[in-house]
């Protein structure tokens, strides 16, 4: 596949989906009179009414756009998914819509297949295995209290964050999701990002900054960045080095939910291990498939 193809291929994935149909938050009056003093915003904007969520860990979410819920996922699961990636790196399975991606400190190298050559592999939603991510029970019971029943997977990935060349090109800089998504609304969207191992600031952990989801969507550009940047990802330009950053360590099996406004990003990989995720569920619709609570 050629850049082009796999550029189109991106925004074909992301742009099929019509426009916003749903309003989210709780409903405010729509009868009789409301005088100024009455009206109240809605308590609730970012979270729906369920009883899988704390009252603490709801306003946490609404406060700061991210939520994570510590040892969701077995370390079943996530052997199964590590196989079948590794499967994938070995050449052993070809799916037509999966899109593989090297970082570009690699990337025009000999392709050997093995694991350093696949830092994220996308759209997985044909792999009958990997794809378990996005059907299993835990995560969706979380999924729903953002996005609401009738839940859908979109953009699914596993990133296998390489060991930095040095460079710093394993960072991935501070964005919002919603920049490559056209559907909305935003409300009813998140992720799911799932640790498959050890995740902190040496092997380039998650970054958010928090509070951020309540804001808009900011342009988005290539960083200037000396070591060179792989090709579609895009930063925020504005970044304060000054704003509040939290950096999400995590264990293998921990979630973290965020909204798709929240900026956030990853630092580089210290160390010579691979460091794995898998991401990405999203409440809405990939090629007609869809899950069932
Ligand atoms: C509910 C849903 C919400 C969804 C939210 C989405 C959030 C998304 C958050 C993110 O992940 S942000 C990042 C999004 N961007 C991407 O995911 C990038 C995806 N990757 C790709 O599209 C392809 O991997 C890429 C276009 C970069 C390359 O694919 P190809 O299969 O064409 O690679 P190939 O090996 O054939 O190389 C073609 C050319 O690209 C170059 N190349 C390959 N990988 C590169 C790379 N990583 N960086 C720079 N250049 C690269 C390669 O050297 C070569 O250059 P030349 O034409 O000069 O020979
Ligand atoms: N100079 C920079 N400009 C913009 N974004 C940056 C810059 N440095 C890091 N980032 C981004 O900020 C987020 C947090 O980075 P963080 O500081 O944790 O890692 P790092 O700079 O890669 O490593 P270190 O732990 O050595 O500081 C990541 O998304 C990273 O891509
Ligand atoms: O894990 C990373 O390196 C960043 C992933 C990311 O930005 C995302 O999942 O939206
Ligand atoms: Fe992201
Ligand atoms: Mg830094």
């Amino acid at each position: 596949m050629n850049q082009c193809q796999a550029a189109a291929r991106l925004r074909v994935a992301l742009g099929h989906l019509g426009q916003p149909s749903a309003r989210a938050g709780v409903a405010y009056p729509t009868s009789g009179a409301v005088s100024p003093n009455s009206f109240h915003p809605p308590q609730f904007q970012y979270t729906r009414d369920n009883d899988v969520l704390s009252l603490e860990q709801r306003n946490f979410y609404e406060e700061n756009g991210f939520l994570v819920i510590k040892n969701l996922v077995s370390d079943a699961d996530i052997q199964r998914f590590r196989d079948q990636f590794e499967r994938i790196c070995r050449g052993e399975v070809k799916l037509e819509q999966m899109m593989i991606m090297r970082d570009v400190s690699i990337a025009k190298s000999e392709y050997i297949p093995s694991e350093r050559m696949i830092s994220k592999i996308q759209y997985f939603e044909d792999d009958k295995e990997l794809f378990r991510y996005c059907t299993l029970p835990e995560i969706l019971k979380y999924v729903e209290c953002f996005t609401g029943p009738n839940i859908m997977a979109m953009h699914t990935m596993l990133i296998n964050k390489p060991p930095d060349s040095g460079k710093k090109t394993s960072r991935h800089p501070l964005h919002q999701d919603e920049h490559y998504i056209s559907f909305r609304p935003s409300n009813k969207i998140v992720c799911a990002w799932t640790a498959m191992e050890h995740i902190d600031r040496n092997n380039g952990c998650l970054c958010v900054l928090p509070g951020t989801h309540k804001g808009s969507l900011k342009p988005h550009d290539y960083p200037n960045w000396e070591g060179g940047v792989n090709l579609m990802f895009y930063g925020i330009q504005d970044y304060d080095e000054n704003s509040p950053r939290v950096h999400l360590v995590m264990e293998k099996g921990d979630t973290v939910f965020f909204h798709p406004l929240l900026i956030h990003g990853s630092g580089w990989n210290k160390t010579q291990g691979y460091r794995k995720e898998v991401s990405r569920y999203r409440a809405r619709l990939v090629k007609g498939q869809r899950i069932s609570l």
